[in-house]
């Protein structure tokens, strides 16, 4: 495959490689060799690959929160297995390299020798980087483990990071649950994202695990919202807070914050799988009636348009929408649909919706949401939460730094 300049991921490999210097990283477990250079890595190879799919790793605030939802996504959550602090900034520092390489269409070396195991895995090698983003967040026990404070870092834990505790219709599963460690990675290209999650596996032997992984997509036409499996618009209320002033009113942590959360977020994660089966049979007006929404405009009952204001007198009283927004809360949502295995007794299909909005203060925005709606929800008669997690997302990074670096480094 060749981006519009004609130059492939393999041309920019071998551009990379003439330009840039390997870097051995060693005590990765991989004996890996990141053929990595930061002038290589961002000003170099914006002009050898397509520019316009390629997110830098390096910003004010972590890509992949306000970015605009690539097609497919893996959520991963790492147990960190190592006691040495040491070791987890080795890992980290490894990763950051990587995600920056990934992020810029590069690729690990394959290998100087061909007795031991390529570095990187390959299948990313002809293909562009299909603005890739890698959005990091941390669990409660990053910093506090069963009230062990394991890294000296406890007193660094920022002001609202704690799981979501238990609502009364949760089903949730711990082992799709929780983590010390989070990753969320948005592709336009599910190879793409894939290699970046395998290779990160693959980075962390000896210091973290793998305890879950959820993989999602969202199809839509550029610009427009996409459609939920219950085909509704999921996504129109971003619209309310789609400004600087907005995201920061509604994403992006504030002062009360230590330094190293100011510019980042709370992400929380919640899996809900939806009754495709019961939700089929259900009449048109009933799913109206369920959202406050029409289904083939996205507009809110009274209204026209999608974007078109609520009029709460117009909503039915359960109505998810008016649940919603009776909270008078915004959160920026960020939403992937998921297909899993048949239940072999009822031929049903697992499948659902990957809920992941962003806050910059969950206690105020988002759990008096889920509580009502738990309580209240026309929607609860179709879904069920299985899954659960609550991540403090850091500010950007800085060229130069590694993730994780103020907070293990003050
Ligand atoms: C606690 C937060 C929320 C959960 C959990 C949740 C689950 C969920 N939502 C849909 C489908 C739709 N949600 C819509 C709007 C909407 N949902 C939430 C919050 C949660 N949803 C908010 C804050 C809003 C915005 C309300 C507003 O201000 O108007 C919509 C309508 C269109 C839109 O705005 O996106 C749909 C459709 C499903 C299927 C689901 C669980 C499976
Ligand atoms: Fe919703």
């Amino acid at each position: 495959m060749e981006s519009k300049q004609g130059i492939s991921r393999k041309d920019f490999l071998k551009l990379s490689a003439a330009a840039g210097m390997g870097i051995a990283i060693g005590a990765s477990g991989v004996g890996a060799v990141l053929e990595i250079n930061n002038s290589t890595a961002t000003s170099k190879s914006t002009s050898a690959v397509k520019e316009d799919d390629m997110i830098p790793l390096y910003g004010i605030h972590q890509p992949g929160i306000i970015t605009p939802q690539q097609t497919y996504m893996y959520l991963a959550a790492f147990r960190i297995t190592t006691k040495s602090k040491s070791d987890l900034i080795v890992m980290l520092k490894n990763w950051t390299k990587f995600c920056n390489l990934s992020a810029a269409g590069g690729t690990m070396k394959l290998s100087d020798n061909s007795l031991l195991p390529p570095a990187d895995t390959g299948e990313t090698l002809d293909l562009l980087p299909s603005n890739l983003t890698l959005t990091f967040g941390l669990g409660r026990s990053f910093f506090v483990d069963d009230e062990h404070d394991r890294f000296g870092i406890a007193q660094m834990a920022p002001r609202y990071l704690n799981d979501i505790p238990r609502m009364p219709r949760d089903n949730i599963d711990p082992a799709i649950s929780g983590g010390d460690i989070c990753v969320q990675v948005c592709a336009d290209d599910q190879q793409v994202a894939f290699h970046a999650v395998r290779n990160l596996i693959r980075l962390s032997t000896g210091q973290a695990s793998l305890k879950w992984m959820q993989e999602g997509f969202a199809s839509g036409t550029p610009g427009k919202t996409p459609r939920n499996l219950f085909g509704f618009k999921d996504g129109t209320a971003n619209e309310l807070h789609l400004s600087s002033a907005g995201y920061d009113q509604v994403v992006w942590a504030g002062d009360d914050e230590p330094d190293w959360m100011r510019g980042g977020s709370y992400l929380a994660y919640r899996k809900i799988q939806m009754k495709i089966e019961s939700w089929d049979r259900t009449s048109l007006a009933d799913q109206e009636a369920t959202f406050g929404r029409s289904k083939v405009s996205g507009a809110a009952f009274g209204a026209h348009g999608e974007f078109d204001s609520v009029d709460l007198s117009q909503q039915p009283a359960n109505s998810h929408v008016a649940l919603a927004k009776q909270t008078k809360q915004q959160i920026h949502r960020r939403a992937y649909s998921y297909t899993d295995k048949v239940d072999p007794r009822t031929g049903n299909v697992d499948a659902g919706l990957l809920f992941i909005s962003y806050q910059r203060n969950p206690d105020q925005q988002l759990l008096p949401m889920l509580r009502l709606m738990q309580n209240k929800d026309a929607l609860n008669s179709y879904v069920s939460h299985v899954g659960s997690g609550m991540f403090a997302c850091p500010a950007g990074l800085k060229e130069g730094r590694y993730f994780g670096q103020t907070i293990l480094e003050a």
